[in-house]
């Protein structure tokens, strides 16, 4: 370990690699280092080490637009978004860390008969699996975003409304999660990509690194747009497509917009951050593709839609643009299952909305992997529904259409 003035100011260690592990966690995302943390605090599992190919927290978890609810429509997502959900209003003071969880709400807007129809429906089955959620009408709707454009091309019909939902800071809870693991003893360890997952008789032996062979009883991979590739070295198919994401920054302007609002027929979304720039962002590029980059004309499209729902931003600036790589699955629901390998996991399929799961995800796999058996929780998440056609299709609740 390091002295206390190596380690002073230092959130957690980097150490070198040991040549074995109970555990090793490919890819330390949020979803990966809280896999890590819960692992270590709930099943007293802690010689684990997450390996990193980049720096911890630089792919999705750092390039979201950090919106958190648990509305969806069917009861294995509801349940589990909702366990994340009940994770997150606790987060900060578990970690002891801010994760700055702001219960702002989020509203998803209904733009015709249909929508109405469905968004009623949805609201109707959360508050089933006690998911709070109610209807808005127009001037409902008009009251909590006074800017917003109610008579456009796409008139505003209502919206469901989850005040429980809002944003984080998506750094933070990278950060929380690292900084809480660490002291529980998880070896960290950034700049070493996994390059193979070694396999011996039908089981998982360990993986080959930048830093040479790591062994490992157990080996769970959660890289969320890299999952095809870390998939194709053990062996295993994956019906998951990896495509760009994208979002964008405006310059900060004082504050105008004081919740979420998610717009799928229009196809955009936007909240407002602390510091006052508005975070929007959209659908994915339609091209398969691993560069967290996208198109112009999806940045285009999302502009359009915004300036649709609120004309007064039309000569606001955008600052920054960017894009991520999701991992997107045939009913835009995760895996979080077994493999047929014996000793490997694989936690993916979050695609656009993978942030909000964040803490249950973790909490979850790291149970699935503690005792090699899912959690009730994430059993219907399993692999194996591609094969028995049991999907759990969310496109409905995926936000803004994939
Ligand atoms: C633009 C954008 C907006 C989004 N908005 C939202 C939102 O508002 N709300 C929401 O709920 N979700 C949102 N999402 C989705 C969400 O960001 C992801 O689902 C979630 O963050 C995935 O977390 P993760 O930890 O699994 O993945 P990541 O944070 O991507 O972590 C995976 C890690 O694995 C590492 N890795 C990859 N390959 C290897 C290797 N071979 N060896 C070692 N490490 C490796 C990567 O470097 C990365 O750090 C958005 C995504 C994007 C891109
Ligand atoms: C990127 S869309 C965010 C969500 O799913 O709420």
């Amino acid at each position: 370990g390091l002295s206390y003035h190596e380690n002073w100011g230092k959130a957690w260690h980097s150490p070198e690699p040991r040549k074995e592990y109970d555990v090793v966690i490919v890819g330390a995302g949020g979803h990966g280092l809280a896999t890590a943390y819960y692992l270590a605090k709930v099943h007293g599992i802690r010689n684990v080490a997450v390996l990193e190919k980049g720096w911890l927290g630089g792919g999705n978890t750092a390039r979201n637009t950090t919106i958190v609810r648990s509305n969806y429509l069917w009861d294995e997502s509801a349940q589990l978004y909702e366990k994340a959900m009940q994770l997150w209003e606790g987060l900060s003071q578990d970690l002891n860390y801010n994760v700055m969880f702001s219960q702002r709400g989020v509203m998803n807007l209904a733009h015709n008969l249909q929508e109405v129809r469905d968004t009623q429906r949805r609201i109707n089955a959360n508050r089933y699996n006690g998911v709070d959620g109610e209807w808005l009408t127009p001037a409902q709707v008009k009251e909590i975003v006074p800017n917003i454009n109610l008579d456009s091309r796409y008139p505003v019909l209502g919206g469901s409304f989850q005040r429980r939902g809002g944003v984080a800071r998506h750094d933070a809870v990278a950060w929380g999660f690292a900084r809480a693991a660490d002291r529980l003893g998880v070896h960290i360890i950034q700049n070493c990509p996994v390059t193979n997952i070694r396999r011996k008789d039908g089981a998982v032996e360990g993986v080959e690194t930048g830093k040479g062979f790591i062994k490992a009883k157990k080996v769970a991979v959660v890289v969320a747009g890299h999952s095809s590739v870390l998939a194709d070295m053990a062996g295993v198919r994956l019906p998951i497509e990896s495509h760009p994401l994208q979002a964008l920054v405006s310059e900060p302007v004082k504050p105008c917009i004081h919740t979420v609002i998610m717009s799928n027929a229009v196809h955009a979304y936007i909240s407002q951050s602390d510091k006052g720039d508005l975070v929007i962002g959209a659908g994915i590029d339609q091209y398969l593709g691993y560069g967290q980059r996208g198109s112009f004309h999806s940045i285009e499209h999302t502009l359009q839609a915004i300036v649709e729902m609120f004309p007064s931003l039309s000569r606001v600036r955008m600052n920054r643009q960017w894009g991520g790589i999701v991992d997107v699955s045939p009913d835009a629901c995760p895996i979080i299952s077994k493999t047929d390998v014996k000793g490997l996991y694989f936690n993916c399929g979050w695609g656009t909305g993978g942030f909000k799961a964040t803490p249950g995800s973790g909490w979850v796999f790291a149970h699935t992997v503690a005792h090699d058996e899912p959690h009730a929780l994430n059993k219907a998440f399993s692999i194996d529904r591609f094969y028995s056609g049991h999907l759990i299709d969310e496109h409905g609740a995926a936000a803004v259409a994939h």
